[in-house]
């Protein structure tokens, strides 16, 4: 373990069993990341400073080592010190490794055969909290096949999204229940997407429940989008690269044209949202439900990149639709499907005769903070 002042920052070189490692930490890093009572607020585990005067508060007057090295003392010009035990301050420090799928098994037809499921008489939050975070979908099986007794079950489990379609919501094609404008109160098809991205907080986890089955069709189609946005990267990168930048808009319509308005528009984001390593961390993909694309400008290289950014939506779109890329169910009364909206995309085949469905979304951070005590170090920390 060695320690060395750089200007602004000190180095620190440590054995890591495996040998040396360097990292240089900026003295205004170290300072924000300070958790003496008098910058860290520990029974709300809050920081206190508003970083007002944080860079004059960072000019050291002396670095040195504890005794038996293991934490770095810093005592700085405004009287203030500082200890930070390095094992613990390299932890909060270093760029988080890019983890290949944090924890995540992404699949196809050939990779997951069918649906993990769980009864609801064994069921445990650890197990429905592992396989939906873990494969992005999970059904639980033995649920009575009524409205009250699926809401129950959910409410049970995790605080319900609420939207304008309501906290919960059944629906028909036979115009019994409340209808929307939407084609899923309908009988028609409807390829892959994800829900609400007409909405800036996307809806995070959708539930269906299938009272009354179709006489025919009705079935769900299920794909993995991160799997999907995974074969556009390596078959094509720059179409990859498209689809992470160019942001558009999705919304939701009412009333019939010409006297339609807007209800709902979210704001512009990218269809293949990832973090700063990279990592993909949402999918919003709704072809039915883009709003106008506004991108039209005088300039040539402006339409190309128009062109660029269909060529690149058409190419993840028909991974998505490939049928080696999906799994095919019918819903049963008895089995509640949940669905990671960020990143499995759900579709519905045509059907006939009366079909009726009950469902809601379920908030995706209240679902996370009950999870994490149950997922991986790995897991929890990108999800
Ligand atoms: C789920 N529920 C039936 C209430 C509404 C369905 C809305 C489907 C819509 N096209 C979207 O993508 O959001
Ligand atoms: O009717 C279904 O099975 C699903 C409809 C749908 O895609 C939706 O509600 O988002």
């Amino acid at each position: 373990m060695n320690i060395r002042s750089k200007n602004d920052a000190l180095e620190v070189i440590f054995d890591e069993n495996t040998g040396s490692s360097k990292l240089i930490m900026p003295l205004v890093w170290l300072r924000d990341h300070c958790t003496s009572e008098k910058h860290y607020h520990l029974p709300t585990n809050q920081r206190k400073s508003s970083c007002v005067d944080l860079l004059n508060q960072s000019i050291s007057e002396k670095i040195t080592l504890d005794q038996d090295g293991k934490s770095i003392i810093i005592d700085w010009v405004d009287g203030h010190q500082s200890i930070f035990e390095i094992g613990e301050i390299v932890g909060k420090g270093r760029i988080r490794k890019k983890t290949k799928e944090r924890g995540l098994e992404l699949w196809d037809k050939e990779t997951l055969k069918e649906v993990p499921r769980i009864s609801r008489t064994t069921l445990s939050f650890e197990s429905f909290s592992s396989s939906l975070v873990k494969y992005g979908i999970v059904i639980i099986d033995d649920v009575e096949p009524t409205a009250e007794a699926t809401e129950t079950l959910c409410q049970g489990l995790v605080p319900v999204h609420d939207t304008f379609f309501g906290q919960f919501w059944v629906f028909s094609n036979s115009g019994d229940e409340p209808a929307y404008e939407d084609t899923a109160y309908g009988n028609e098809e409807i390829g892959p997407h994800t829900d609400g991205t007409y909405f800036n907080q996307t809806p995070g986890i959708q539930v269906f429940h299938c009272l009354t089955p179709a006489t025919t069709g009705g079935d769900t189609v299920l794909v993995d989008s991160f799997r999907c946005a995974q074969i556009l990267k390596k078959e094509s990168p720059q179409d990859y690269e498209t689809l992470c930048t160019v942001k558009i808009a999705h919304h939701y319509l009412e009333g019939s044209p010409p006297g339609s308005s807007i209800h709902s528009i979210s704001l512009e984001k990218p269809v293949i949202q990832t973090d700063s390593l990279g990592n993909i961390t949402q999918i919003r993909f709704n072809p039915y439900d883009r709003a106008p694309f506004s991108c039209l400008s005088s300039s040539e290289s402006g339409a190309s990149d128009v062109i660029k950014f269909y060529e690149a939506y058409q190419k993840f779109s028909r991974i998505c639709h490939d049928p080696g890329n999906s799994l095919t169910i019918s819903l049963r009364p008895g089995s509640v499907i949940f669905i990671d909206n960020f990143r499995v995309l759900h579709s519905r085949t045509a059907f006939q005769g009366y079909r009726k469905m009950c469902g809601c979304y379920l908030s995706r951070d209240n679902f996370m903070a009950k999870a994490r005590p149950f997922l991986g170090e790995q897991v929890k920390q990108f999800l």
